[in-house]
């Protein structure tokens, strides 16, 4: 499958953090969420991909071309929403949807109006005057509008209320349904995973753990809750257990070995994306 973004081998060390060595695939046409516990690297992954940060090592590639090569050509086909930006604090809602309708070619005012309408937007304050979830939506409405082939969104509902992150994952949604487009999101969110991600990339410490489709994930994990006891040796796959109730990453292998000695169950579920993510970033 064809790839927006893509690093190979790269390595960035930032005073005693290392990141790295990262290799990253962002496939086209899907969403894919860059998930990690806090300051496992994950902005920096998205600045290094806009070339906002020079990685020490290793090469990235945005929609075919390398993007400290001599063209930019890329950045015509690419949105990044980042989680804070100084620059627009002095100006209002509409001097920034002026400046940046001017800049790009392909901006769609229409949508512009509509996320204007549904998030409410105070286009008549200054930026640096709005509480920190109006300043997330209005970032959003001068992202989107861009259309761009690859939206990258650092953490874009972190400060939103609870209807306003329903709205943006909606408008996302039905973003993605127009035309061949692929969104990277970085998130500690568990609606937008849930609701948006194809693709979880799982970051820690500066280490990727891996690349995993979602519902290939959640189908990984299971809990039972067995009749009787659980056998007193180690079940494949086992990664917790308390009482009569057992957590695995291998359900196949697991329910052969109970069965195998007689165990049943009387439940079994699948985890949650954030019991799984927590598993994954803690055990
Ligand atoms: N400009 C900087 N100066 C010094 N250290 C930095 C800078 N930018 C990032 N770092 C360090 O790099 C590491 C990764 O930070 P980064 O912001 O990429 O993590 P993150 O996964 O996005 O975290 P969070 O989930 O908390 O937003 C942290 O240890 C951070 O302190």
């Amino acid at each position: 499958m064809e790839c927006s973004a893509e690093m190979n081998q790269v390595k960035k060390k930032i005073d005693d953090f290392q990141l790295g060595p990262i290799d990253l695939d962002i496939q086209s046409g899907l969403i894919t969420a860059l998930v990690g516990s806090n300051g496992a690297g994950k902005s920096t992954v998205l600045k290094m991909l806009m070339n906002l940060v020079k990685q020490d090592e290793g090469t990235i590639t945005l929609l075919n071309e390398q993007v400290d090569g001599d063209s930019e050509e890329w950045k015509e086909k690419v949105a990044y929403l980042p989680q804070s930006f100084p620059g627009l604090v002095p100006f209002t809602g509409m001097e920034l949807k002026k400046l940046t309708s001017e800049w790009y070619p392909k901006w769609d005012e229409r949508l512009f109006n509509k996320i204007n309408k549904l998030f409410d937007l105070s286009l008549t304050k200054k930026f640096g005057k709005l509480s920190q979830g109006s300043q997330q939506k209005l970032k959003f409405a001068l992202t989107l509008p861009r259309n761009p082939n690859l939206l990258i969104l650092d953490e874009p509902t972190s400060h939103m209320d609870i209807p306003s992150k329903k709205l943006l994952i909606d408008l996302l949604v039905e973003w993605m349904e127009e035309g061949a487009r692929t969104i990277l999101l970085a998130t500690h969110q568990v609606e937008d995973i849930r609701k948006l991600a194809d693709y979880l990339v799982i970051m820690d410490k500066g280490r990727m753990l891996g690349s995993f489709e979602k519902e290939e994930l959640i189908a990984q994990y299971k809990q039972y809750w067995v009749k009787g006891s659980l056998p007193p040796v180690t079940v494949p796959g086992e990664i917790e257990r308390k009482e009569n109730m057992l957590v695995t990453k291998c359900p196949s292998q697991t329910e052969e070995f109970l069965k195998n000695r007689g165990v049943t169950w009387s439940t079994a579920k699948s985890l949650e994306l954030d019991e799984i993510i927590s598993i994954m970033l803690t055990k």
